[in-house]
């Protein structure tokens, strides 16, 4: 069967100083996906961006915006997160109340739908929603930082979701994110994960080389 791989580099780890070039590099080189992490200090420890920054990079930029929200509640926000540019949101199991209404207002809005479950989260959290998602997010590192190691249990996570989404024949992707480097780039795609988020691995390097060589790697998944 064929599979569609996309890298999605993360702008958290980007230098905020030349961030737009920084997105250019990337997208030139052939990334499909914009990472944008969104966190609010309550779901989790850290605070990173939110609607202002994502508008100003909408300004000049025409890529995919993949929004992921580390947000308590996130569906207080969805209307805004559209506006500013999304085209997917992810929101976290963990953070709605009322996860089934929080997947069909993303949905109401015309953008991927997209749920994010934590390492400690089981996947049967997402049994009554499957039919309305685009995306799984298997979190492959506890949320809120970058630059962290990969939990070695997630590829069985990976795994699983992999074999439940093929023998329910639905079309759904699956997303990792949290340590992707080379060291775990084979791992996950092994696994079954066709979009890969990777922060530090792409900004901590050298940009389009770095997408280049993952992006060669990935294509090698594509019969999977
Ligand atoms: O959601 C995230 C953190 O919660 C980031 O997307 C993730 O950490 C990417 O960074 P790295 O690839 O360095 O692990
Ligand atoms: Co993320």
């Amino acid at each position: 069967m064929s599979r569609h791989n996309i890298l999605a580099p993360s702008i958290l780890s980007a230098n905020f100083n030349h961030l737009g070039e920084d997105i250019q590099t990337v997208i030139s080189a052939g990334a499909e996906y914009l990472h944008i992490d969104v966190m609010d200090g309550m779901f989790v420890p850290s605070i990173s961006f939110g609607m202002p920054v994502i508008k100003s990079i909408r300004k000049e930029q025409n890529c995919f915006f993949d929004v992921h929200l580390m947000v308590q509640d996130p569906g207080r926000y969805i209307d805004d997160f559209v506006s500013c540019g999304a085209d997917s949101i992810t929101v976290h199991a963990e953070a709605c109340t009322h996860l089934h209404r929080v997947v069909q207002s993303i949905k109401s809005k015309g953008v991927r739908a997209a749920v994010a479950l934590n390492p400690s989260t089981p996947l049967n959290v997402l049994d009554y929603v499957m039919d309305d998602l685009d995306m799984v997010l298997i979190m492959t590192v506890n949320p809120g930082f970058g630059g962290q190691s990969y939990i070695p249990q997630m590829t069985e996570k990976i795994l699983e979701l992999r074999k439940k989404i093929q023998e329910s024949g639905r079309n759904i992707d699956i997303q990792v994110d949290g340590g992707v480097n080379d060291q775990t780039i084979h791992t996950v795609l092994d696994a079954g994960a066709n979009i890969l988020v990777a922060g530090s691995a792409v900004f901590k390097g050298e940009l389009a080389e770095k997408v280049k060589r993952y992006l060669n790697i990935m294509k090698e998944y594509q019969n999977y």
